[in-house]
Parts: structure tokens; sequence; C-alpha cells
């Protein structure tokens, strides 16, 4: 469904990622995982096309990506910190492009319908602006826009950032529950192991802006392709919670 094959990004001569080999089947759920700056937003843009590589080819369902808006229909896309417009309500956000395409009202209420209820947004909620939301609604809201127009793949770039871990948690379970529900190929980012490996069974780490493995959670584990992926593995801190009867 998405390759990328010899592809080399570079900001102003340096090269930020590359060169890259990787293949996603149509319906797999993959996460791209790794450090700050370690490439996996531009891995996603180039995905997506929004970047443009100077090396190699990114393909979308066996042909070359085309800068074209009926190709970019194809993603649903959905930005590093929700990305709402905020003089707009949250049904306006999520039905924006659809409207757009001049989609009547039965049927742009029909599709709200039914992405809230996937997504779990609480009635009421689509009515209010993105200031009037919490964290988490926005988050819902920001998954229903790139979910509308039914999508065969859905790019995540930090879904969860910035909320509270139960929020976190919360969202993690519905997410889940929706990519199964979708059966859609789903690219999501995420610094965060556990939650990467709890949605997605294939990980991809990056560093560098280069892919250092690429397996299940058991593969990192047990058979950690360099030293660092054994640290990022290993990096997690347990609570300071003191031994019983101390
Ligand atoms: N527009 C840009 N201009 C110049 N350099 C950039 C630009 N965008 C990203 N970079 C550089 O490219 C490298 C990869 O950045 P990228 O945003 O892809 O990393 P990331 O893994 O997504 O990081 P984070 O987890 O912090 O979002 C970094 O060294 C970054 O500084």
């Amino acid at each position: 469904m998405l390759e990328l094959r010899g592809v080399e990004k570079r900001y102003g001569g340096a090269l930020a990622a590359g060169p890259l080999e990787l293949a996603i089947g149509a319906g797999e759920v993959v996460a791209l995982i790794g450090p700050s700056g370690g490439g996996k937003s531009t891995v996603l843009k180039l995905l997506l096309g929004l970047l443009a590589p100077e090396a190699g080819t990114v393909l979308l369902a066996g042909a070359p990506l085309r800068d074209d808006p009926a190709v970019r229909r194809r993603f649903g896309y959905v930005v590093q910190g929700g990305g709402l417009f905020p003089h707009l309500t949250a049904a306006a956000n999520a039905a924006l492009v659809a409207r757009h395409l001049g989609w009547d009202r039965a049927r742009v209420r029909a599709r709200l319908e039914a992405l809230a209820a996937l997504a779990r947004l609480p009635a009421g909620a689509l009515e209010r602006f993105p200031s009037e939301l919490s964290g988490g609604q926005a988050q819902r809201v920001s998954l229903m826009r790139a979910l509308f127009l039914d999508p065969e793949v859905l790019l995540l770039d930090e879904p969860l950032g910035a909320l509270d871990p139960i929020t976190r948690a919360e969202l993690q379970d519905d997410l889940r529950a929706a990519f199964r529900a979708l059966g859609r190929t789903v690219v999501l980012v995420t610094h965060d192991l556990a939650e990467a490996a709890y949605l997605a069974p294939r990980l991809v780490v990056l560093r560098d802006g280069r892919i250092v493995q690429d397996g299940t959670l058991e593969d990192l584990v047990r058979a950690p392709a360099e030293p660092y992926v054994s640290r990022f593995v290993h990096a997690h801190r347990a609570l300071p919670v003191p031994p019983e009867g101390s």
C-alpha cells in the first residue's frame, strides 16, 4: 500500500532522513518510534506527499505518489497538536473537506454522527469551538476530520501528545478499537514505546533519519539491532514506590 524506495530528504543540503527502504501492506498498523529529531514526522510527511524527497520514490498502491488533491484524499492525516481551526466548531472542522466537496447537509450530519460514535465524542461537543473542548475531545475531533472521507490510509503524528495519563489511556483504547473496526492501513508516530506496542504490532525505530530496526516489540526486546534500541527499550522509568513493609 505504501512504499519508500531509496528515499532521501534534505533540509538546506543536510540529510534529515534516508536512504529509507520501507514497505507497508494494506491493512497493516505500523508505529514509527524513536528519539526527538529522529525523523518520524519527516517520514510521515514523505508518505503523505507533504514533503518531496530529493532522491528515491514514494509509492502508493504501487504507483508513484503524485501531488494531486484526488491522491491526497486517499489519506487521512492527524497533524501534531491536532491542527483544528479555532474559529470553526468541532462539526465544521471535522466536515471541512466534505463541505468543500459539496456534500449536502443530511449526508454531512449522518457522517458526523457515525464518526462521533466511533471516536466516542460526547453529544453536544460537536457544536463547540476548539477552545471549549478538553484536550482529549479535541484529539477525537481531529481523528474524525481525518476519517471523514473514509480514507484508505490513516497517518497520525503524535495523536495523543500532551494529554493526562488517564485520558491518554482511554484514547489509546478507543484508537485501537477504531483501527480494528476500520481495517485500514495506519501509520502513527509516537515516542512512547508502550503506546506504540499497544496500538501497532509492527514497530519501526528511527534514529538520525535511518531505520535502525523494524519488527515486533518482542524483536526489539530480545534481539535489539543496535545498543541504542536496547537503551530505548529500557529507558522507561519505573514508579519510585517504596517496597511494601519499608
Ligand atoms: N523544516 C525543517 N527545516 C530544517 N530542518 C528540519 C525541518 N523539519 C525537520 N528538520 C530536521 O530534520 C530532522 C528530523 O526531524 P523530524 O521532525 O522528522 O523528527 P521527529 O522524530 O518527528 O521529532 P519529534 O519527535 O521531536 O517531533 C531533525 O534534525 C530536524 O531538526
